[in-house]
């Protein structure tokens, strides 16, 4: 056993910007430009208070949730992060393994750095699979075919990424993405071009499709039949519209800030979005989660399930495999406390009761 292991996400984050390239740590890091989204997806969570209660028999916490009819552990899911080979050369066939040992789904991201088959035979689980519509929907068609054939059992399609937003640490670094074996066979990327600005960026603006439309969904449904969820829904319009495209569920997302600068923070877009859905369809969220406390707080908003992106990221960076265990279990070790001290015993008596958001500060004030 290590000494001293990091005992919080934020000590996790401070060896991952240790241990990586600046160039790597940058672009997990970072967000759109100014950062104003970034900062407030973390300090939405902050102005959340937890009204707790007591005198409750919490000797037995069940954490477990379903999605899909899949019984998952606790409702954190592994969120889907390009490139894991910047952070461990076992990439994202580490994070599997430790998605796995914890019960808990992992979304393989569309722009991993290990072949979609190396993740599904690196061990059994039951995972999603994060898609990118390119402008040749061949490539895209044959990489949904090749994971509904390995396995995954859902499809997230992303939807706020027509083109990829400025991140202004990745220009300046001229930031280059490690190879996807993916694409191998499918598509070539020659990008000469080493001098100016991201590389990611450039082969974003060459390859995704920025035509994509709701009209799309149809599409979609038609190549496969894994269950379509929505990543990236924010407003309440786009929620409706998604129920009836006929997703199976919807994931309020800002693609961990890294988008569209003065977007709203997730939690803060939550509420909206799930009374739109009105219970639909399934809601998950994701961004700036970094405590049980933060789960707990999403679940009394009315999410399902949360996703977790750069935590995992910073634990795989800092101490491989075990680093990013030891970050899904930390945080499943910090729900259940909450849990506890609030007098929840299973994730069905998480209430809206249970938090006091700015708005209803403000409202019992007037
Ligand atoms: C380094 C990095 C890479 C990402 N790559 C993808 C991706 O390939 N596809 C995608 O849909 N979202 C991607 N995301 C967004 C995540 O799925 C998720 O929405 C976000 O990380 C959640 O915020 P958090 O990092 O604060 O938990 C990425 C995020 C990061 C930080
Ligand atoms: C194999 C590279 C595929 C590139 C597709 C578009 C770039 C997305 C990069 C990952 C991502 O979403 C991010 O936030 O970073």
């Amino acid at each position: 056993m290590e000494d001293n292991l990091p005992v919080n996400v934020r000590e996790y984050q401070e060896l991952a910007k240790k241990a990586l390239p600046k160039m790597a740590y940058d672009y997990i890091n970072g967000g759109a430009e100014d950062e104003h989204t970034l900062r407030e997806n973390i300090a939405a969570y902050t102005r959340i208070i937890l009204r707790p209660r007591v005198l409750v028999d919490v000797s037995k916490i069940d954490m477990s949730t379903t999605l899909l009819g899949y019984t998952m552990r606790s409702p954190i899911i592994v969120a889907p992060t390009g490139g894991h080979k910047l952070a461990h050369p076992e990439g994202e066939k580490a994070t599997a393994r430790a998605a796995a040992s914890c019960n808990a789904i992992m979304v393989l991201s569309f722009s991993s750095s290990c072949k979609i088959e190396d993740v599904a035979s690196s061990c059994n689980a039951i995972r999603f699979y994060q898609l990118y519509v390119y402008k040749n929907r061949n490539v895209s068609a044959t990489l949904v075919r090749r994971a509904e054939s390995c396995g995954f059992k859902a499809l997230l399609l992303t939807v706020d990424t027509p083109m990829l937003g400025r991140r202004e640490a990745d220009i300046r670094n001229k930031m280059v993405f490690p190879r996807s074996g993916n694409l191998e066979g499918l598509m070539t990327i020659d990008d000469h071009d080493t001098t100016n600005g991201s590389q990611l960026e450039r082969f974003a603006r060459a390859t995704l499709d920025p035509s994509l439309s709701w009209k799309d969904i149809e599409w979609l449904k038609s190549i496969t039949s894994m269950p379509i969820f929505l990543k990236g829904i924010v407003t309440a319009e786009d929620a409706r519209r998604a129920v009836e495209a006929g997703v199976a569920g919807v994931i309020v997302s800002n693609h961990g800030a890294r988008q569209l600068d003065y977007a709203p923070a997730t939690i803060a877009a939550l509420e909206e979005v799930v009374r739109a859905v009105a219970g639909a369809v399934p809601v998950l969220v994701d961004g700036g989660i970094r405590r049980g406390t933060d789960v707990f707080k999403a679940l009394a908003l009315g999410a399902r399930a949360v996703m977790v992106g750069r935590p995992v990221f910073f634990g795989l960076a800092a101490r491989g495999e075990a680093g990013a265990r030891h970050v899904i279990e930390m945080l499943n070790g910090e729900l259940e406390v909450a849990m506890a001290l609030c007098g929840c015993r299973s994730v069905g008596e998480i209430t809206r009761s249970h938090v006091m958001t700015e708005g209803d500060r403000i409202r019992s004030l007037l």
